[in-house]
């Protein structure tokens, strides 16, 4: 069991924390506190713990958070969550277009906290952080990653870092990858399934959106050998908020209400790495069919997922494994049977909502998947791979429930 306390009867497994065999909710700070004094949680060298078992009083903002892409709808929402982060404050912002400006100008839904100005990337001095968020476009992020120094707990939330096959991210991205060295290095960053390696990530490379709600319920039904491989058909949704704040013709309020618009149809950048996390568990090549949709909404994100089930399986037998698979986690929540999962009851919160449904057709079933793009589908799933990579319990500034309706 990593990551486990030396106080034998406290400790930090699957994401939660158990006293002997009760769940502690993980807000509870003394259990924090507590665990975060021992000596065995992980704890990078450049980080300094100071909270102390003794102490009583609010523990220090410990550590010092630097935010790349401030300026954009990730990069608020990362400043959003970290509000709720007893250890972590952000101390650097960057932005493009935008340096030079205050957040509260740029943002004024956060003009509350004490923020720095948002300044260039090339003026930032990373001396003075100790881990970096970057919500920077896919594409300029490479560099600007390889350059950081090495001390640096990083977490990607661009594509840049996502595939591991240099050939392949050249050919869906149409360039060619500018920190080969580095990808090497870089550990995927889908909390739930990978957090063994997470643990000892100095780079994470967050998911996609439309990649985490897929595979957080195929992953586990592919490892247990319950549907086939072949023929497997997603057809999914997303606020507009996923194409990010840049102004886009496509992205017009004339453009998005009142209507449905495929995009990606055949070819989305999405595929490869898709196909990557469910061929790991398959450990041979599984291919999909993936159509997004932008929807007439902010934010949210639904997958539709059909599929073959392996023969002698039923629906009942996928809902029984991924209830088992999620039954210990904070975040994914497999509803009851024949609950439709909503993206209005996960909006604004790191959760994952999923439910299977028998198809009418023989063999078949439907799976559907909802979560917050901004949340679970980038700034909240980045969150908690941070908190992992530096021994927080994973769900810190995290539990507040969704916004609804
Ligand atoms: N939106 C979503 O739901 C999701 C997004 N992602 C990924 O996260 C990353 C950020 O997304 P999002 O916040 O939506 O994007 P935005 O377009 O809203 O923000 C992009 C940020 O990057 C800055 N920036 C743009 N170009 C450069 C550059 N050449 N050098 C330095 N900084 C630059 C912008 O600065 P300025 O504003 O000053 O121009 C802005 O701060 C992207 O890679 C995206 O694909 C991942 C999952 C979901
Ligand atoms: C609605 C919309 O445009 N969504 C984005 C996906 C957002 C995301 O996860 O993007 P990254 O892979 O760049 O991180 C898209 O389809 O490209």
């Amino acid at each position: 069991m990593s990551g486990a306390s030396t106080f034998s009867s406290i400790c930090f497994e699957r994401g939660c924390w158990f006293k002997g065999e009760r769940k502690i909710r993980v807000a509870d700070k003394r259990a924090k506190r507590l665990t975060l004094g021992s000596s065995n949680v992980a704890s990078p060298s450049s980080v300094s713990f100071r909270v102390s078992a003794s102490s009583s009083a609010k523990p220090e903002k410990d550590i010092r958070i630097g935010l790349l892409g401030a300026s954009g709808y990730t990069g608020a929402e990362i400043v959003r969550l970290v509000a709720n982060h007893p250890h972590f404050g952000v101390t650097l912002m960057t932005a493009d277009r935008k340096a030079g400006q205050s957040m509260e100008s740029v943002f004024p839904h956060l003009r509350a906290q004490k923020l720095p100005s948002l300044i260039s990337v090339k003026d930032a001095d990373f001396s003075a952080v100790d881990a970096v968020f970057c919500c920077l476009p896919h594409g300029t992020t490479q560099e600007i990653i390889s350059g950081l120094p090495t001390a640096l707990k990083i977490v990607d939330l661009s594509a840049d870092f996502r595939l591991r096959d240099i050939s392949e991210y050249e050919e869906w991205y149409g360039q060619p990858h500018k920190a080969v060295e580095l990808q090497k290095e870089v550990v995927y960053g889908l909390t739930e399934l990978l957090r063994e390696d997470i643990k000892k990530a100095r780079v994470v490379a967050n998911p996609g959106c439309y990649p985490t709600s897929i595979q957080l319920p195929l992953v586990p039904l592919i490892k247990a050998n319950l549907i086939k491989h072949e023929n497997i058909i997603i057809d999914a949704k997303s606020g507009v908020s996923g194409a990010g704040r840049g102004a886009k013709e496509a992205n017009l309020y004339s453009e998005i209400a009142e209507g449905i618009s495929s995009y990606g149809v055949t070819r989305h950048r999405h595929v490869p790495e898709i196909e990557q996390g469910l061929s790991d568990v398959a450990q041979s090549k599984v291919t999909v069919s993936f159509t997004p949709h932008l929807m007439p909404m902010i934010r949210g994100m639904q997958s539709t997922i059909y599929v073959e089930m392996a023969p002698g399986v039923e629906a009942k037998d996928l809902y029984q494994q991924l209830r088992t698979s999620y039954e210990d986690e904070e975040f994914v929540k497999v509803l009851d049977e024949g609950v439709v999962p909503r993206t209005h009851n996960v909006r604004g919160s790191n959760y994952c909502h999923m439910n299977v449904f028998p198809d009418r057709i023989p063999g078949r079933a439907i799976i559907i998947s909802v979560i917050d793009n901004l949340v679970k589908g980038a700034s909240g799933q980045a969150l908690q791979n941070l908190n992992i990579m530096l021994g927080y319990p994973e769900a810190t500034g995290l539990l507040h429930q969704p916004l609804f309706p």
